[in-house]
């Protein structure tokens, strides 16, 4: 696939958590100078020129710098609903018009733009019953750096009108390819003061 075909690929970037290790928003926090959204949003532009944050408070981050990206504001299911990434990677998925979708993290500060690349221009040839193709650890699948294809949004809707809530409980429901990770600093995950003490 070439990187820059806008028919076959989008990027959802999430942000909406409650960053509660963190203890203040982990979007905003800035890495070297740039609010870490506005960093991630970058790498997902580097692959696609249709990138999509996701969010209850699109407010908080329109000062951010974030070329070619459009907010989808996120809504709650019910005024006490506490419902999690796989509820708003739905509600983006709804809205994304391509064959395949990127999905991000926002708080992942050492994204590698070559790597995603790489892997969107193997996209082509990922089998063809796979819902996504994503990075495998010992832990399970790492959901939120991967690709997935906007067909599967039927089976995730299922998935969570039925009360589920984990992304690895729906993953190891489907088929899904493994990516190969070249640089396993590149998933390096920022969820608290520590975590942040070791960018820095
Ligand atoms: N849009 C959206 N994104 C979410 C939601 N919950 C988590 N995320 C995002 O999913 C990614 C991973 O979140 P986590 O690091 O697991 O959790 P968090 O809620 O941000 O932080 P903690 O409260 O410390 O667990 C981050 O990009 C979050 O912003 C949600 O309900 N909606
Ligand atoms: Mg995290």
């Amino acid at each position: 696939m070439s990187i820059n075909d806008n028919q076959l690929l989008s990027a959802i970037v999430l942000a909406g958590g409650k960053s509660s290790r963190m203890g203040e928003d982990k979007a905003l926090i800035s890495i070297g100078g740039m609010p870490l959204l506005q960093l991630v949003c970058g790498v997902a532009a580097g692959c696609t020129d249709n990138v999509y944050v996701v969010t209850p408070w699109p407010e908080r981050y329109k000062h951010l710098v974030l070329p070619s990206c459009q907010f989808i504001q996120e809504v709650a299911l019910s005024p006490s609903s506490d419902h999690g990434p796989l509820v708003g990677f739905a509600q983006g998925l709804a809205q994304v018009k391509t064959d395949w979708v990127l999905l991000l993290a926002c708080d992942l500060p050492r994204l590698r733009v070559e790597v995603l690349q790489g892997w969107a221009r193997e996209l082509d040839h990922v089998e063809d019953e796979a819902i996504a193709t994503l990075v495998h650890h010992k832990k399970g699948w790492e959901p939120l750096c991967g690709f997935y294809r906007r067909r599967c949004l039927p089976q995730l809707l299922e998935f969570i009108n039925q009360g589920g809530q984990s992304f690895q409980q729906w993953l190891n429901q489907h088929p899904i390819q493994v990516l190969y990770l070249p640089v396993s600093e590149m998933l390096f995950n920022c969820n608290t003061p520590e975590d942040l003490a070791l960018l820095k």
